[in-house]
């Protein structure tokens, strides 16, 4: 095969189309993370400056483009403190990506799924289905997240340390109108209810629907920049819904929850 072709006298060699096909899917990753987001507005913006530098230079407009050009070289800087959130995600999203993640095809290979056991993985979905069901009937607001990667860190000081097996009994004490720590965030990290009482951070993505509380809001904030499922009852109407990747999916029934809890405990399943 030829190392470089020709093409309209200009010399072309596999890499860089390599090269542009890398920085596409860069930008499409890019696009998808910051959509919906404020963050997005400042892109824009930033990209808005890069435009008018190049435009400048080309003009030959030496004080303007030397004022951009500085800017330019603090921006980078800038860049990673304005969008560290949206960093540490778009790196989460690629290291789900790599040969050695745990849904990635290598581990599969080495380990397909029939030779692993979902028993304990089925029976903590059980438990959870049937404690949001009987709070979705009595409606009884509940918050849960169920952390998958790694061990999510949250505000200890106001919540409290629970460290107990995942029951739909314990679940639904914890969310009863009346209990102590029924309000906040529930935390489930593998087999384990970790924590209850939890205060979430709170999404300020504009475009989510105005007529949902706090609730919901902290529920999507709390997946916006780390891998958790974050399940809400809607106290107020009832309803189940879950956030993930900063997305909110309202009104689910109960067989979708579930399809999604294997979804994300369970590889294989998706
Ligand atoms: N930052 C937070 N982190 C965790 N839980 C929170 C947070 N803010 C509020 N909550 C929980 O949400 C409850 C208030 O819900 P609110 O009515 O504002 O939200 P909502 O999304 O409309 O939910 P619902 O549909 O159940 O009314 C609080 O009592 C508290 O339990």
């Amino acid at each position: 095969m030829k190392e470089v072709i020709e093409l309209y006298g200009y010399e072309f060699r596999w890499l860089n189309a390599l090269d542009l096909l890398i920085v596409i899917f860069l930008i499409i990753q890019l696009y998808r993370l910051l959509k919906g987001s404020l963050a997005f507005n400042i892109f824009v913006g930033l990209l808005m400056v890069y435009i008018t530098y190049f435009l400048v230079r080309w003009l030959q407009m030496p004080i303007l483009t030397n004022i951009l050009q500085n800017f330019i070289n603090v921006g980078i800087i800038a860049i990673i403190i304005i969008f560290q959130p949206e960093i540490r995600k778009f790196l989460l999203v690629l290291g789900k990506k790599t040969p050695l993640s745990k849904d990635s095809f290598l581990s599969k290979l080495f380990l397909p799924d029939k030779f692993k056991s979902y028993k304990e993985e089925e029976n903590i979905i059980n438990e959870i289905i049937v404690a949001i069901s009987r709070m979705q009937a009595t409606r009884t607001g509940a918050l849960i997240v169920i952390a998958t990667t790694y061990r999510l860190k949250f505000d200890s000081a106001s919540s409290i340390n629970i460290d107990g097996n995942v029951s739909s009994k314990l679940i639904e004490s914890i969310f009863e109108k009346h209990s102590p720590l029924h309000d906040g965030a529930l935390i489930i990290v593998g087999n384990k209810i970790l924590a209850a009482k939890v205060i979430l951070p709170v999404s300020e993505n504009p475009n989510l629907p105005t007529r949902i509380g706090l609730r919901h809001r902290s529920a999507v904030g709390i997946t916006e920049h780390s891998d958790n499922l974050a399940i809400i009852v809607s106290e107020e109407r009832g309803s189940v819904s879950y956030a993930q990747d900063g997305d909110l999916i309202q009104d689910v029934s109960l067989e979708d929850l579930k399809v999604k809890l294997y979804e994300v405990l369970i590889d294989g399943y998706a």
